[in-house]
């Protein structure tokens, strides 16, 4: 159990959340959002390559080796990796949410160090919707999925319309981004029009 700030308490009037008729299958993998993406892109060499499957309701899973690129102290995985493990994981959610959304907030607990090379099985669930917030929690588990929890975090996600990419990012990326046909894709499963 976290500490979880006002920020992080869904209000009264929130809403479970909802998973969209066409979300992947319970069991299916997720695919990545974009190739260049730090937590889940396979285009970025020393990347998490995280793999994320749905689950039941709006839940994910994904599994992440700690390797020696991803070392804070000698022989352990850096906490902001670790929180990017999470940050990722729960970003996921918005695949079977059809929604893009980006994190506002995320509190992280470490709980245990994590050793390179350990398997960190993470999982991240949906938990309630206040207009375009998504109240959302994960876990990081080390020894198995069912192991003890090394990292846990809560966050709240915010809903985005593509524009806030096309505004906000680097010209070049973007401008690469919209001429990609699988980009594009991407953003057709989020059922925005780029
Ligand atoms: C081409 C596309 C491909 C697909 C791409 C998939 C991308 C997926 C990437 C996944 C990668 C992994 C994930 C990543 O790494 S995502 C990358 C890291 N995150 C960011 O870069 C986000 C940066 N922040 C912003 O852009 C803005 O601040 C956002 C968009 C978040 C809000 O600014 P905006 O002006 O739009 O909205 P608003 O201010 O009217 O607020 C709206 C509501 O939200 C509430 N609120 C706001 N902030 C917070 C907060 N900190 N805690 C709690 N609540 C917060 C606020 O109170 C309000 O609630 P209410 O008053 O209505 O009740």
């Amino acid at each position: 159990m976290s500490g979880r700030t006002t920020a992080l308490t869904p209000p009264g009037d929130a809403v479970p959340p909802v998973r969209h008729p066409e979300a992947p299958a319970p069991g299916e993998t997720i695919g990545s959002h974009y190739e260049h993406c730090f937590g889940c892109g396979g285009g970025q060499p020393h990347g998490l390559h995280l793999e994320a499957r749905a689950g039941e309701g709006v839940s994910v899973t994904a599994e992440f080796r700690v390797r020696e690129a991803h070392q804070g102290a000698p022989g352990l995985a850096h906490g902001g990796v670790l929180a990017t493990a999470l940050d990722e994981t729960l970003g996921s959610l918005g695949w079977l949410l059809r929604v893009i959304a980006v994190t506002g907030r995320l509190e992280t607990d470490f709980v245990r160090p994590v050793p390179v090379d350990t398997v960190l099985h993470l999982q991240a669930e949906a938990l309630a919707v206040h207009g375009r917030k998504i109240y959302c929690t994960a876990t990081g588990r080390i020894g198995g999925p069912d192991g003890p929890v090394a990292v846990q975090a809560d966050a709240v996600f915010v809903e985005v319309k593509v524009d806030h990419f096309i505004a906000n990012g680097r010209k070049q990326e973007i401008q690469a981004a919209l001429a990609d046909p699988d980009q594009v894709k991407v953003a057709r499963a989020f059922e925005v029009n780029p």
